[in-house]
């Protein structure tokens, strides 16, 4: 075998209700995942040791810089996951070619695990009668992140624990959405910190959350009206306290004509729900030309998770 390539795309949170803080420093959620086509590619080569390259898709306008090209990198730490269950030594150059922004609540590191655990896998079990099952990378991915076995299944899915057991959800045809990324990323731990702390100066106590009914209705008929109207991110306070731009950025979007609009999980990026395909082209051209991101770009979702080239 020589290099072996996987796609995997970033997500966005249809609902993500936040619970009460565990004791493991976790918050139990109700997470709905939305996997949209916006893709990392991680090409797996061997080599004599392990190393990490990153480079941004072509296009596209990502901080390559702030990713760790070291052992940390959540790629790495999967090819690592690999070799140790199948008893091999990690020796493996995985090339990363980034398109979802870093640090922007699309689970681009999440993704890039998801891929490696596949492309790794790939690489060094045995085809024919593989020691790794789906469920077994399954596993390794919720020990690497909580999102990463999000990124490996794909779709639209709810997540329960800390995010990471699945169940899919049904959901009829193809919604078109508008990303727009943000100058310089939120870290995901100082986001849930600051809706525990707005939680507390406010008095509320955390809510056990519970799926929307309204967000299925929505997804099994496919009514992106619907939908738009059942996107809701409990995270959304905190990530507006810590960036207070992105209010112009949503409301933007709204005043424009996005059937909902949302901070994508921990943010900055901010989603926009379009009527069409045209609308959802016609918006990202509107707020590109607004000054209220640093970019704006249509996907469509829901597309499969991390999937062999
Ligand atoms: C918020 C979400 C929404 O899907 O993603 P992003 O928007 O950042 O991509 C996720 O919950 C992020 O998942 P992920 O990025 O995999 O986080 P992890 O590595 O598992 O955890 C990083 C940190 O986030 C916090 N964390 C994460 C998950 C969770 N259920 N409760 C938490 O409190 C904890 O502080 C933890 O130490
Ligand atoms: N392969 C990777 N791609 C992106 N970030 C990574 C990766 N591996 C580790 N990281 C680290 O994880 C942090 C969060 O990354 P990312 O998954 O892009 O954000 P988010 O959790 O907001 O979706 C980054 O700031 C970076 O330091």
């Amino acid at each position: 075998m020589t290099a072996v390539t996987v796609r995997v795309p970033a997500k966005v949170n249809l609902q993500l209700g936040v619970g009460p803080l565990r004791d493991d420093g976790y918050h139990d959620l109700v997470n709905v995942f939305h996997a949209v086509s916006l893709f990392d590619e991680v090409t797996a080569v061997p080599a004599d040791r392990l190393s990490v390259t990153v480079e941004a898709a072509p296009d596209a306008r990502v901080a390559i810089e702030a990713v760790p090209t070291t052992g940390d990198n959540l790629a790495a730490r999967a090819a690592r996951l690999v070799a140790e269950r199948l008893g091999v030594e990690p020796l493996v150059g995985l090339r990363i070619r980034k398109a979802i922004p870093v640090a922007g609540g699309m689970a681009g590191g999440s993704a890039d695990a998801a891929a490696a655990l596949v492309a790794c896998a790939r690489l060094w079990d045995d085809p024919d009668t593989p020691r790794l099952s789906r469920d077994d990378l399954m596993e390794m991915g919720g020990a690497i992140g909580s999102d990463v076995p999000f990124a490996l299944l794909g779709g639209t899915a709810i997540g329960v624990g800390r995010g990471e057991r699945l169940t899919p959800v049904p959901a009829s045809g193809t919604f078109h959405w508008v990303f727009a990324t943000a100058d310089g990323g939120l870290s995901t731990p100082a986001v849930y910190a600051e809706c525990d702390r707005l939680r507390e100066e406010r008095g509320e106590r955390a809510p056990w959350p519970r799926a929307s009914e309204e967000l299925m209705a929505a997804l099994a008929d496919g009514d992106a009206k619907a939908l738009g109207a059942a996107l809701h991110n409990d995270l959304q306070p905190a990530a507006l306290t810590l960036r207070p731009s992105l209010r112009d950025t949503l409301a933007a979007g709204r005043d424009r004509g996005a059937l909902g609009a949302l901070v994508s999980g921990s943010g900055p990026t901010c989603a926009f729900l379009a009527e069409s395909g045209n609308h959802a082209a016609d918006l990202a051209a509107a707020l590109n030309g607004a000054d209220v991101a640093e970019q704006a770009f249509a996907a469509h979702g829901p597309v499969p998770g991390a999937t062999l080239l």
